[in-house]
């Protein structure tokens, strides 16, 4: 069962706090902000080192904002906001009264295209760092798991138009994953606001 039903939630666990908004944008709005992102982003399939081997990322990239941002290997670099994705920043930096200078999108192309489990722990985040994740298109079950409470294993579906919010110690103590799947399921689109110091 999914950990969150309502429309807006608060989560403590331990050592993490999640905020999840499932209607955070309309229908409308979401329908409208998926088919502007798909098509106006330059989108990137970067190639990845783990232990020594290349492999293409299994999803397309891209990053916005004023620094590169660096993880598993690879330097992205950033283009600058587009009004779109300004106008989305905006709303989620009013609601989450946190500023953010960088936005990496992941586009999933289908339910092969996934993002393994990680945290987002890059030193240039800082401590602590607060995450803003909006999820537009296909929904897909974002698990989360504590690095050394087992019994600590959740599932959230990031519905079309939704905001999560990752926040305390959450990215040291928890780590998270968009599985893959054989269902044959659409594309997904995936903006992630963060700040780098
Ligand atoms: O697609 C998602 O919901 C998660 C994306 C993510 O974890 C990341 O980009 O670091
Ligand atoms: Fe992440």
């Amino acid at each position: 069962m999914d950990l969150f039903s309502k429309k807006k939630q608060h989560f403590k666990l331990p050592n993490a706090e999640l905020v999840y908004i499932s209607d955070f944008f309309s229908n409308t709005e979401a329908d409208l902000y998926f088919k502007t992102i798909e098509a106006q982003t330059n989108w990137q399939h970067d190639t990845i080192i783990v232990f020594g081997k290349n492999y293409k990322q299994p999803r397309l990239t891209a990053l916005f904002g004023d620094k590169p941002y660096s993880y598993s290997n690879i330097t992205m670099h950033p283009e600058p906001f587009t009004e779109t994705l300004q106008n989305i920043k905006d709303k989620v930096e009013n609601f989450s009264e946190r500023a953010f200078n960088t936005l990496l999108i992941n586009l999933y192309r289908d339910g092969n295209d996934s993002n393994g489990w990680h945290a987002d722990n890059e030193k240039e985040l800082g401590t602590n760092p607060v995450i803003a994740s909006v999820s537009f298109g296909e929904e897909r079950p974002f698990h989360f798991k504590h690095r050394t409470l087992k019994e600590e294993r959740h599932k959230l579906t990031l519905e079309h138009g939704s905001l999560l919010l990752m926040k305390g110690e959450m990215q040291h103590h928890w780590l998270h994953q968009i599985a893959k799947t054989k269902k044959k399921i659409g594309p997904r689109i995936n903006l992630t606001f963060r700040k780098i110091i």
